[in-house]
């Protein structure tokens, strides 16, 4: 029995198993099978929004609806998301629905998946059919027929637009063209479009254009006009807007009335005795010339006048001393009434037949004491790796051994030596080092009172006032155009590592932050708004929704120079409109108003700034030949931070591009090599009937008027039609010349370009007056390469003219830029300092004292501490 059931169990329990299995198997099926109804009742239920969502999307590949621009494609992406969420989970193709039905929802599916992908395969098909389309429209815009890269810049028709140009390549050709295609083919309004362009000249020459072919009176405008109408008709009430003059004037004024108090005026007096310079560490130059340029380009003249006499005449001069550090101290000294004498022959003969007499740097009579300031080496006694080594010893051998005699000597006489050091400077207290060791020394210090030293700097440093005022003018506008605060300001000085900046950048911002009050004060109470204003209470305005955007098209040109406040002002306006559409226009070799607060990393990071963005580019140029384009992208690319571009001629040119002429003298006035271009230019043209357009460019306006004002030469007549100024060459009256700075050239184009004076120096081109590094603070931080921006400004002098661009330099003066492009730079009269590798190797002749005639070179830097001999070979 008890076998029977467990034969029974081993029978049975198996079956069980099975039944079960299969009874599990057939519920799963049913409850499938309810769900799979349940899911074909919803798709079936959905289908209508499906099949529309497809519709909507076949829509938008329908050429009838334009551009299927990337917010198209995301608002139907959001719209469709929920359905395509559900069903993306679901296998379509096991339920009961009917195939075509399967292949609606596939179809939804890939369009919300692929839809990036169609959308761009579309838009270059759609494009084909506008350019046929408009074939008709694009063969005459300005009476040229577009090419084909003007013509997809103009139909790539994206949210964000960024047309990237090279010079002459037809920008502002391509720009009408846009225009003309909006009205003409897509029917927007004239209203409908904001065109900008970045000067009045520009924007008037565009209205003309836009007039002529289409008979239509389009507003053109430039940031400022825009917004100013913004304010206008957002307050009713149209403010006035500050003139440039009334505008220095005033901060003048402001700052005069805030020195009456003496604290105020101290902290001038501090900034411009002791911090006029954020110094340079001597670490930072490559080598010894480099520093000696950076000595010459700053005033090493102390405010202690000392008698000279020159060509007979005696003068009060300043004092002239070896290096900026020098020149501390002895202000220093003279400024607390310490009587000193610099550079004095030492009170006990030294001179043997190899060494001058010695000549310590200060010498106080009243005290019998000397300063030594030693100016090269570090807290571990090291000199700059660029300090030459001298004979067996290394640089820093003979810098530390020249330390030990001066040191030797005074002990040796017994005389009383006090040391400074550079690295005290570097560490912000040579000065109270300074006073501390000469008190230890009995040296009573009287400073001058506040009023005292205005008095004499006013005198004796007219220029260093003066400079100062311009900074604070050119810090007062950057500062407004980023439309910076106080608090942002003084957070990123905080930052600052070095002890000293810090210390002179807050120094300055104490002094500029009440001129800044006053002056809006004074502007908000006399309804007065300065261009920044313009441009940031328009931008406010937007963003509160008190003006709102109508326009369906942004269009703006030279987009290279944007500034961070006027991308807000376009910020805003998107922003405030989803539907209006961005075309920009630019070149970012030609990027030249940094100084004035352009961020060219506005342009080169376009789609960070404004969101996903077509790009386009036109690179044939129609100006200059092919050479020109060698030599001038070569040019603009030995600067890293330029984007390359591949530009190509339109015409095949022999005539070379380039020629430079050259004057004998070293100063940049001297107007011989502009008339050896004009009597070229003459010649080349004999023939020619029509005018020849010839522009002279200078890298400065003061030697524009030095030219024009040479009446022997030129006659200059006011035409009041064109509202300009015709210019003669009086000895070929057939010849006119417009005189300009390289900055107001941009955008023009002539026959014939004179590139006027470019030479070294800080009136040259590339100009070497550095900026003060305060600016730094307020400018656009993209492309630190030395000479980055001058670099861009000699470009677009460069690319200006059709025929032929004349260079002019000096023989003994030529600039590093004319060096750079000149092919055979084989005029050069005197060869580099082997040494110091800035000054030049100067030959001198002469008898030595006994009789016999020698041959020396030493470099132009000797005053400088260039110590470069090289004995030639007589006879
Ligand atoms: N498709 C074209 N065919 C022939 N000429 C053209 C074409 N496009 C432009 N041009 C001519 O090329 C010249 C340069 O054009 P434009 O002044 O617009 O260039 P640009 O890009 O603004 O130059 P730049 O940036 O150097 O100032 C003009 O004389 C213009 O008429």
């Amino acid at each position: 029995m008890k076998n029977t059931v467990i034969w029974l169990g081993i029978l049975f329990f198996p079956l069980g198993i099975y039944l079960l299995y299969k009874w599990k198997k057939k519920r799963d099926a049913v409850k499938e099978e309810n769900q799979r109804q349940e899911t074909t009742i919803y798709v079936n239920t959905i289908l209508p929004e499906v099949s529309n969502a497809n519709y909507r999307f076949e829509n938008l590949l329908n050429y009838e609806s334009g551009y299927f621009n990337n917010n198209k494609l995301k608002e139907w992406q959001l719209d469709v998301g929920p359905i395509y969420s559900k069903l993306a989970t679901q296998k379509v193709d096991v339920l009961h629905i009917e195939s075509d039905i399967v292949s609606v929802i596939d179809t939804l599916k890939t369009n919300y998946e692929q839809g990036e992908k169609i959308r761009t395969e579309r838009n270059e098909a759609f494009m084909q059919h506008e350019l046929k389309e408009c074939d008709h429209l694009f063969s005459n815009i300005d009476n040229a027929s577009l090419d084909e890269q003007q013509r997809l810049a103009i139909v790539r028709d994206e949210d964000n637009n960024l047309v990237i140009a090279g010079a002459g390549s037809g920008k502002t050709t391509t720009v009408a063209g846009k225009v003309t295609y909006l009205i003409e083919r897509l029917k927007v309004l004239p209203d409908e479009i904001l065109l900008i362009t970045f000067t009045k000249k520009a924007s008037d020459e565009m209205k003309e254009r836009i007039k002529q072919k289409m008979g239509i009176n389009l507003e053109v405008n430039t940031f400022h006009s825009f917004g100013r109408k913004i304010i206008g008709n957002v307050t009713k009430n149209m403010p006035s807007v500050i003139e440039d003059k009334e505008y220095s004037k005033y901060i003048r004024k402001i700052f005069g009335d805030l020195m009456v108090d003496t604290k105020y005026l101290n902290n001038v007096i501090k900034f411009l005795t002791e911090y006029k310079l954020e110094e340079k560490d001597n670490k930072e130059f490559e080598d010894h010339g480099e520093y000696i340029e950076y000595i010459k380009d700053n005033e090493i003249k102390s405010y202690k006048t000392i008698e000279k006499t020159i060509n007979g005449r005696t003068t009060l001069l300043r004092e002239v001393c070896k290096s900026l550090e020098e020149v501390k101290i002895a202000n220093y000294l003279f400024l607390n009434g310490v009587k000193y004498k610099y550079e004095e022959p030492y009170q006990h003969s030294t001179s043997d037949s190899i060494y001058a007499q010695y000549k310590p740097d200060f010498y106080l009579p009243d005290y019998d004491i000397y300063i030594e300031h030693f100016g090269l080496i570090d807290k571990e006694n090291n000199v700059p790796s660029w300090f030459a080594p001298s004979g067996t010893m290394t640089a820093k051998e003979k810098y530390n051994a020249d330390i030990e005699w001066k040191r030797n000597k005074h002990k040796e006489h017994e005389t009383c030596l006090v040391e400074t050091y550079s690295y005290e400077n570097r560490e912000d207290v040579l000065l109270e080092n300074l006073k501390e060791k000469l008190e230890k020394h009995k040296v009573i210090f009287k400073p001058r009172s506040a009023e005292e030293v205005w008095d004499l700097l006013n005198d004796v440093a007219k220029e260093d006032v003066s400079a100062f005022d311009t900074l604070i003018n050119t810090f007062l506008t950057l500062f407004k155009s980023g439309n910076i605060d106080i608090g942002s300001l003084n957070a990123q000085v905080e930052k600052m590592k070095v002890r000293r900046i810090r210390k002179r950048n807050f120094l300055f911002i104490s002094i500029f932050e009440p001129i800044l009050n006053e002056y809006n004060a004074y502007l908000r109470e006399n309804n007065l708004i300065d261009f920044s204003d313009m441009i940031n209470e328009a931008t406010r305005y937007i963003k509160n929704h008190q003006f709102n955007n109508t326009f369906k098209y942004i269009i703006i040109d030279e987009f290279q120079d944007t500034s961070i406040g006027r991308f807000s002002l376009i910020k805003a306006l998107l922003d405030n409109n989803k539907c209006c559409k961005l075309f920009a226009v630019g070149d970012d070799w030609q990027s030249i108003y940094r100084f004035a607060g352009s961020d060219i990393s506005l342009f080169t990071e376009f789609e960070s700034y404004f969101g996903k963005t077509a790009l386009s580019k036109i690179e044939t140029t129609y100006r200059f030949s092919k050479a020109m384009i060698d030599l001038s992208s070569e040019f603009i690319l030995a600067n890293p931070n330029q984007t390359p571009k591949s530009l190509r001629p339109f015409t095949v040119s022999a005539i070379e591009p380039i020629e430079i002429l050259y004057s004998n003298s070293h100063t940049n006035d001297d107007p011989l090599p502009l008339i050896e271009a004009l009597t070229k230019i003459n010649a080349e043209n004999a023939e020619r009937k029509g005018k020849v357009k010839i522009i002279a460019l200078s890298r400065y306006n003061h030697f524009i008027n030095l030219y024009k004002n040479r009446r022997d030469l030129f006659s200059v007549v006011y035409n009041p039609v064109e509202k300009n100024e015709v210019i003669t060459y009086l000895p070929m009256p057939h010849l006119s010349v417009e005189f300009l700075t390289v900055h107001r050239s941009k955008g023009l184009q002539a026959d014939y370009t004179i590139l006027l004076h470019c030479v070294s120096g800080k009136n040259g081109f590339p100009s070497e007056q550095a900026d003060d590094p305060l600016l730094n603070l307020l400018l656009s931080k993209a492309d630190q390469f030395p000479n980055g921006e001058e670099r861009r400004l000699f470009y677009v002098a460069l690319t200006r003219a059709k025929k032929k661009t004349f260079i002019t330099t000096s023989v003994s003066n030529k600039s590093k830029f004319v060096r750079e492009i000149d092919p055979n730079d084989t005029v050069i009269t005197n060869p580099r300092c082997p040494k110091c590798k800035r000054g030049e190797k100067v030959r001198n002749e002469g008898i030595n004292k006994y009789g016999r005639p020698y041959i020396r070179y030493t470099c132009s830097n000797w005053n400088f501490d260039c110590d470069y001999v090289e004995w030639g070979k007589v006879g």
